[in-house]
């Protein structure tokens, strides 16, 4: 069995998505995610130029050896645009290994662990009481697991904060946007929006925050422990995680689990934080982090050290990727959650998927492969069209993190 064909798939349905659709002699297609929001064009390159020669007359059947291939064989390990490439071609080729053996992607991975992934949404508001009715209207929709943001007083525009409630979307098109940062009015107002939630809605739902990287360890630690009577299922990217070891002050100081890891993309990103336990939840997901091949191995040594998966999954990572994750969750045993940002129908028209939401938990399909694909006539008619995440910038200017 030989890959005769693999062409890169460009559609903006909403928002830009890259899809790696390879082909085999026997009819058998599969396909993978390629999305690396506001840097889009340069893994298509990576891919066009510089992967698809090396995949054609390859046997698709051999995951493992083309995997060690693109990784080891490129010399340039690592990195966004090249783990992204390599998860593309992984995911797609699982997707073939699943409809060539008529199973779903979670019985070639080991099985059924349960019956239903259970998802978190978002809820955003300009203010608290904006963002405690939207925590009420996710209840209403029944989730169990809630993602809270929410404006900060004296800021004209904070992260995780958008008009659109529904399909809140972290880019935007032509070029980026810049928003204002103070952590000063950040931390004093963060605790105030969950002492709400919980006065409204009680212990019984579990809710989540995103500090999107933007605070020191030491500021890490003291918000965490003023939210600790709230009680939250996690904590999220406090600190830029490019030090591993920033971790172990954050930890000294609050029981307020942590949760990390949607801009890694290997092992190698997140190995301390993992063996030295400094982390709840592990958020690298599968599009970003050299696909299921790769993070298995990440949620292996998880799994040894009690840290559970949580994976990243806003809009800007496609059904496709979606689907994959699912499958892995339905599987993986150190589960712990999954982020679930709600697509538009355009997009799911784009991507038609056998996934389903059911009171809190995403449930896959039995359809072979991880069961999502692409109506390419359709997605031809969403022409790209640039776009970025915005910047960050401190009151007197000085760029910031974002
Ligand atoms: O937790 C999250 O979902 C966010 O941090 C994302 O919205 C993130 O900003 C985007 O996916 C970046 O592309
Ligand atoms: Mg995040």
């Amino acid at each position: 069995m030989k890959i005769i064909d693999a062409k890169v798939i460009v559609s903006c349905p909403g928002r830009n998505f890259v899809t790696l659709k390879i082909i085999t002699d026997e009819g058998v297609h599969g396909i993978g995610d390629a999305t690396l929001n506001g840097r889009e064009m340069a893994v298509v390159a990576y891919l066009e130029d510089h992967v698809i020669p090396c995949l054609i007359g390859r046997d698709p059947q051999q995951i493992e050896d083309i995997w060690q291939y693109l990784y080891r064989g490129c010399y340039w390990r690592r990195g966004a645009v090249t783990m992204t490439a390599i998860a593309a071609v992984d995911v797609a080729l699982w997707d073939i290994k699943g409809k060539l053996a008529n199973m779903p992607l979670y019985q070639l991975l080991g099985g059924r662990s349960r019956e239903g992934v259970m998802v978190y949404g978002h809820a955003n508001g300009a203010d608290i009481g904006e963002t405690t009715e939207e925590v009420g209207r996710y209840l209403d929709m029944g989730y169990k697991a809630i993602r809270a943001q929410c404006g900060i007083p004296g800021l004209p525009s904070t992260y995780g904060v958008s008009g659109d409630k529904m399909f809140y979307e972290p880019a935007n098109a032509d070029l980026p946007e810049e928003n204002v940062w103070s952590t000063e009015k950040y931390l004093n107002h963060v605790p105030k929006l969950f002492e709400r939630l919980r006065d409204s809605y009680g212990f019984d739902v579990h809710l989540l925050h995103d500090c999107h990287h933007r605070l020191s360890p030491i500021e890490a630690g003291r918000l965490g422990k003023d939210l600790e009577p709230y009680r939250l299922f996690w904590l999220e990217d406090t600190v830029p995680a490019e030090l591993q070891e920033r971790f172990r002050l954050i930890r000294h100081h609050t029981t307020t689990p942590l949760a990390v890891g949607e801009v890694f993309n290997s092992i190698y990103d997140c190995h301390t934080l993992i063996s030295e336990q400094l982390i709840d939840y592990i958020r690298s997901t599968i599009v970003h982090t050299g696909g299921i091949s790769h993070v298995r191995r990440i949620a292996a040594l998880a799994e040894i050290y009690n840290v559970r998966t949580g994976f990243h999954g806003a809009t800007d990572l496609s059904p496709v990727s979606m689907g994959a994750a699912l499958h892995f969750d339905t599987w993986v045993p150190n589960f712990g959650i999954q982020e679930y940002m709600r697509h538009t129908d355009a997009t799911d028209e784009v991507f038609p998927s056998d996934y389903l939401f059911e009171d809190g938990y995403l449930k896959v399909g039995d359809a072979p492969g991880h069961g999502v694909d692409i109506d390419e006539s359709l997605a031809a008619k969403y022409p790209y069209q640039r776009a970025y995440l915005p910047v960050n910038r401190l009151q007197d200017g000085t760029l910031f993190n974002w």
